[in-house]
């Protein structure tokens, strides 16, 4: 399956890193480097303008490995960039860290995953099939 894109950075289209990953990482587009005071949020253009099938949404997912090491995560994980969205793809990072990150123009600062969606529409009721379950949930079962 391929997807319309519009590059306006010098950079390389997400890719792949490996032959079954599930996300292609996304690099940053910047003229200068940003830093991301702790606690700060920033949201971080890629360049890039995509034009998703219908039934097709892309999540944008942190890396684990800056996660771990340095603190930054996608404030709104997992980001959803709709069908129709014409606009520029942007990334939102948080810094969790104590320390200051520094992006520069190319890093790649997250991940995005194309996923099939599906829009379901609403059947009102009364009351719902009885289960097993129940209404228990959060721990209900033990650990
Ligand atoms: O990480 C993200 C999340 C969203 N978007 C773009 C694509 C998406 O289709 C649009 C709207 O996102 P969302 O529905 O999450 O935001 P909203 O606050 O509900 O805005 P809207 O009212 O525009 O839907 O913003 C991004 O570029 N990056
Ligand atoms: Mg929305």
């Amino acid at each position: 399956m391929n997807v319309k894109v519009i590059n306006k950075s010098n950079n390389p289209l997400p890719a792949y890193e490996t032959i079954h990953s599930a996300g292609m990482d996304m690099r940053a587009f910047l003229e200068s480097d940003i830093t991301i005071r702790p606690m700060d949020r920033v949201l971080i253009p890629t360049g890039l303008y995509i034009e998703l099938p219908d039934g097709y949404e892309a999540q944008i997912r942190p890396r684990s490995g800056l996660a771990l090491k340095n603190g930054i995560t996608v404030l709104n994980s997992p980001g959803t960039i709709d069908a129709d969205y014409r606009g520029e793809v942007k990334i939102l990072l948080i810094n969790l860290s104590d320390t200051e990150f520094i992006v520069k123009n190319g890093d790649r600062i997250a991940q995005m995953i194309i996923a099939r969606y599906e829009q379901a529409g609403w059947e009102l009721s009364g009351e719902l099939t009885e289960t097993t379950r129940g209404s228990g949930g959060y721990g209900h079962t033990g650990v």
